[in-house]
């Protein structure tokens, strides 16, 4: 009994998805030429495939579960369910017009023809602001079609921006944002979910962990309510007496965001001999 995990097999998601499952602790042998391989140490296997058959794969069993942008899940509109959000691949679906027109709001679309490989969603946008469109659906390069005059519009997904500027583009509406899926199918054995809700409590472990740092100090014992107030922890910093009187270890847990802030009050506290550590795992 093996669950079987879609993964797009070149793109955008595939390295993410990779690592995210490598530290999940799910290892492939020969990774490339093959569309479907086992697991060693784990009883899952990777269905390679291309990220728009994803969606269609899980809702019909033909793969139990897989890793997709919203973007295509939303698109694809098909009975599979976000079993998590994964935080990584962000990006939007925006509406984008040749920068040098004036864009006047949303009615300036009336009438105009917009290209987008999204036209399910394009459709429900439209028709939620009251807008009439000619869709064009292109599966590839979106951005060129005003300037080759193959569209008025575009819809597509943005991320830094810099595709849009270098076509001559701006954005002028959001529509959705979007961030990589893991997705499940509706018929789930008893056998395959308890697979699934491993793979769910290692991907949480390893996503707890990011963005923290493991942080070991020496205090004066005199000053650990305001250490204590400094580092949070997980529950409360950990704290062993040292072989110098009045002096103490401390350990704990710190975010990434808040380290130089963190440091520095440490410091003025009296802190020494601080020592920072990458966490791998974080089980809570
Ligand atoms: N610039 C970006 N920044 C962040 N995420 C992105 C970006 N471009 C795409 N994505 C996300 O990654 C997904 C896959 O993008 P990619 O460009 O690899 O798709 P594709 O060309 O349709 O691939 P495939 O060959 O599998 O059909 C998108 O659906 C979206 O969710
Ligand atoms: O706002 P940006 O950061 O420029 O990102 C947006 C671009 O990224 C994606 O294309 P990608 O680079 O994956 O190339 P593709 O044409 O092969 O899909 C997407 O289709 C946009 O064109
Ligand atoms: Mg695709």
């Amino acid at each position: 009994m093996v669950l079987r995990i879609a993964v797009q097999s070149k793109g955008r998601l595939f390295e993410e998805t990779m690592e995210l499952l490598k530290e999940a602790g799910i290892k492939l042998n020969n990774i490339r030429r093959t569309l479907l391989i086992p697991a060693k140490d784990f009883p899952v296997e990777i269905l390679f495939l291309r990220d728009d058959d994803i969606p269609q794969a899980v809702a019909t069993g033909v793969a139990d579960i897989g890793v997709v942008g919203e973007n295509e899940y939303v698109e694809k509109n098909e009975a599979a369910d976000i079993v998590k959000r994964l935080g990584f691949s962000k990006c939007r679906l925006s509406l984008a017009i040749p920068k040098d027109e004036e864009y006047s709001g949303v009615k300036w679309l009336e009438g105009k023809r917009i290209a987008t490989s999204y036209p399910h969603i394009l459709t429900q946008y439209l028709k939620k602001q009251q807008v009439n469109s000619e869709i064009h659906i292109i599966t590839g390069s979106v951005e060129i079609s005003p300037s080759i005059g193959l569209s008025d519009a575009i819809f597509d997904i943005v991320s830094s921006g810099g595709t849009l500027v270098s076509n001559r583009l701006k954005e002028v509406e959001v529509v959705m944002q979007s961030e990589a899926l893991l997705i499940a199918t509706k018929q789930l054995s008893q056998e395959k979910k308890a697979i699934l809700d491993e793979l769910i409590f290692r991907i949480e472990a390893v996503q707890s962990a990011e963005g923290k740092k493991y942080v070991l100090l020496n205090a004066p014992e005199d000053k650990l309510d305001e250490i204590f107030d400094i580092l949070p922890g997980m529950r409360s910093p950990t704290v062993t007496p040292l072989a110098t009187k009045g002096w103490c270890s401390v350990q704990s847990v710190v975010e990434d965001k808040r380290f130089w802030e963190v440091v520095s009050k440490l410091k003025a506290c009296g802190a020494e001999g601080i020592i920072v550590l990458p966490i791998e795992k974080m089980i809570l």
